[in-house]
């Protein structure tokens, strides 16, 4: 079998056309939507991340305020412009990129945000309603995973999941999203015995590790759906240099049905639901504000 490319970049496209067309609308009543980006530090990987945020909010007549503070900036000083962001009734999104560096306290920092601004839905509340299936901002990486599995026409309800990680950010509201879809989730993670036993019964494979090339084809079900979220930048062999995702996509893709490539996988998926996430934020406060 050789697997169908699952691809995030023609998804992304697509879904930024529909964003682009609702920012638009909503400009139009006079509340242009707004995204606030705090950049600590100089990770180069986070540079690039909020470089294409920032592109991809001007590509989608999104406004964008960026804020940029060294790594050894004081948590008061970040904390004061998140205070100063929530009052500002023309901002509808504000995010903090992570990593933190170590003087932070995460979990302070993404409380600090107001619920009703949380565009990357990390904020406590958001997760809360989350894991009830109420209204919620979802964190982007999970939610474009949501919407690849959904342009493959997989049924979700019944299906046997398993996710890799238990992370914040991806391994647990992508289980939980999973969860309230339908399916029968396992979270698999550093400690599990036998994760070649849990994967090869997956109809749906979310590979959110952080190896590179960690997930092989004898690991995978035939015909299932692979995501992979990892994003890894090899360091030595003939590839060094390049980018790969968590999955080893050669052997992986002759055993999956159909399978996301890295890069141009579920990585432009993420920006996209940020950008969603964003327009939704300007659509509630138009509502509110009667627009
Ligand atoms: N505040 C947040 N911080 C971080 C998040 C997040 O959602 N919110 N997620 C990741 C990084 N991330 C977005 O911030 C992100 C990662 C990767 C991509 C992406 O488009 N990847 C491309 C490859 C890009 C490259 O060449 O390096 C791909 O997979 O095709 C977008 C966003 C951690 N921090």
């Amino acid at each position: 079998m050789t697997a169908r490319i699952i691809d995030g970049k023609a998804l992304a496209e697509q879904v930024r056309g529909e964003i682009a067309t609702r920012a638009a609308a909503l400009a139009a009543r006079g509340e242009q939507p707004c995204l606030a980006v705090l950049l600590i530090g100089a990770d180069p990987a986070s540079a690039v991340y909020v470089r294409n945020k920032v592109a991809g909010c001007e590509k989608a007549g999104i406004r964008s305020l960026r804020f940029d503070y060294s790594a050894d900036v004081a948590p008061d000083v970040v904390m004061a412009k998140l205070a100063e962001l929530n009052a500002d009734p023309a901002v509808h999104g504000i995010l903090v990129q992570l990593p933190l560096p170590p003087q932070f306290d995460e979990a302070a920092v993404l409380e600090a945000i107001s619920v009703e601004k949380d565009v990357d839905g990390f904020h406590a509340e958001n997760v809360g309603r989350l894991s009830q299936n109420q209204e919620a901002f979802i964190p982007c990486t999970p939610h474009g995973v949501m919407k690849m599995l959904e342009s493959t026409g997989v049924p979700l309800a019944g299906a046997e999941a398993v996710v890799i990680g238990r992370s914040n950010i991806v391994g647990k509201p992508m289980a939980m999203l999973l969860t309230n879809a339908g399916a029968t989730v396992t979270v698999c993670h550093s400690k599990t015995r036998d994760l070649a036993f849990h994967t090869r019964r997956a109809d749906i494979l979310v590979a959110a590790v952080g190896k590179p090339r960690f997930v092989t084809g004898a690991m995978i079900k035939p015909g299932a759906v692979v995501i992979d979220v990892g994003i890894n930048r090899l360091t030595d062999g003939p590839d060094a240099g390049k980018l790969c995702g968590d999955v080893d996509f050669d052997s992986a893709a002759q055993v999956a049905g159909a399978i996301t490539p890295v890069p141009g996988g579920v990585g432009p998926m993420t920006i996209t639901m940020l950008l969603e996430n964003t327009v939704i934020s300007a659509e509630r406060a138009a509502r509110r504000s009667g627009r």
